[in-house]
């Protein structure tokens, strides 16, 4: 790989190492490592129950690992105090797979939870900017004012986007961004996802059993299989991989028609 470029893509922002989660007795990783460049979307697949939210949340230090480390844009999460580890935080965003919206307040002051750990940002400012990244998760001026439970589903996805946009972060998480939209809405989903990295120059990392997302969205794709990321590469390359499970979702029936390919001859 060439190093990052005047823009710093290309320069690993989330470097995980040897990486162990557990859960009493149960073995959810063991010695996982990934990396992430800047700039790029990368997509997480994997069976379910393979751990790849137990890893967005062990990135973002939600879940405390039994061993490795996880060093996110320089600083290893674990090692940080409070004040650092804050600062930090502020540099990403991370929408849950259902908006995880809190329910008694509207779609802006849901944005604007984030908004007010700023220090000296008028009530004013925080409105309009919550306001600004309503919009651009895509959502009609009238949505501010609407509670999630007034919400079609993609709706609420797109107040989540929102809300993890709120602190102009730079590195994206999303988790199943388009589990349960209907195929206009993923479509639509897909090109926001795309349209904000390009935009705002953001690194994302997002879950998803969605091959149409993997086609249109992702630079590479990390597949997770017995513990650990078995592979990372583009839909090119993980397709030449002689792995039984990799084998089965890439060349699977669903897989050629979301990569607009001929069906495979027996
Ligand atoms: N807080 C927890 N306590 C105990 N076990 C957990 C906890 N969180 C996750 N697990 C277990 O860890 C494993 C991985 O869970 P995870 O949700 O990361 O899977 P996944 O790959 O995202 O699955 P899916 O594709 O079905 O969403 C599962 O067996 C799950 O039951």
């Amino acid at each position: 790989m060439s190093g990052p470029d005047e823009k710093g893509q290309g320069e690993t922002v989330i470097e995980v190492r040897g990486l162990v989660n557990r859960f009493g007795t149960h073995v959810v990783h063991d010695g996982l490592d990934l990396d992430v460049r800047r700039g790029e979307i990368l997509g997480i697949v994997g069976g379910s129950g393979t751990g790849k939210s137990v890893l967005l949340r062990a990135i973002v230090g939600l879940i405390r690992p039994a061993a490795g480390t996880v060093k996110v844009l320089g600083s290893v999460i674990g090692d940080l105090d409070a004040e650092s580890r804050a600062a930090l935080e502020r540099r990403w965003g991370f929408m849950f797979q259902n908006g995880a919206l809190f329910s008694s307040m509207t779609v802006c002051e849901n944005v604007e939870v984030p908004l007010r750990a700023v220090p000296g940002l008028s009530e004013a400012d925080r409105v309009a900017l919550a306001q600004l990244k309503v919009s651009m998760a895509g959502l009609p001026w009238n949505a501010n004012g609407k509670y999630p439970a007034d919400l079609s589903g993609g709706m609420r996805k797109r107040a989540g986007i929102a809300r993890a946009l709120a602190l102009d972060p730079e590195i994206v998480f999303l988790d199943e961004p388009t589990a349960g939209l209907d195929p206009i809405g993923a479509d639509e989903f897909d090109r926001l996802i795309l349209r904000l990295r390009d935009a705002l120059n953001l690194t994302v990392v997002l879950v998803t059993h969605d091959l149409d997302t993997l086609h249109a969205c992702c630079d590479r794709i990390a597949v997770l299989a017995e513990k650990k990321v078995l592979v990372t590469g583009t839909i090119a390359e993980l397709m030449r991989v002689d792995h039984p499970w990799v084998r089965e979702y890439f060349h699977g029936p669903r897989a050629h028609a979301a990569f607009h390919l001929e069906p495979e001859s027996e």
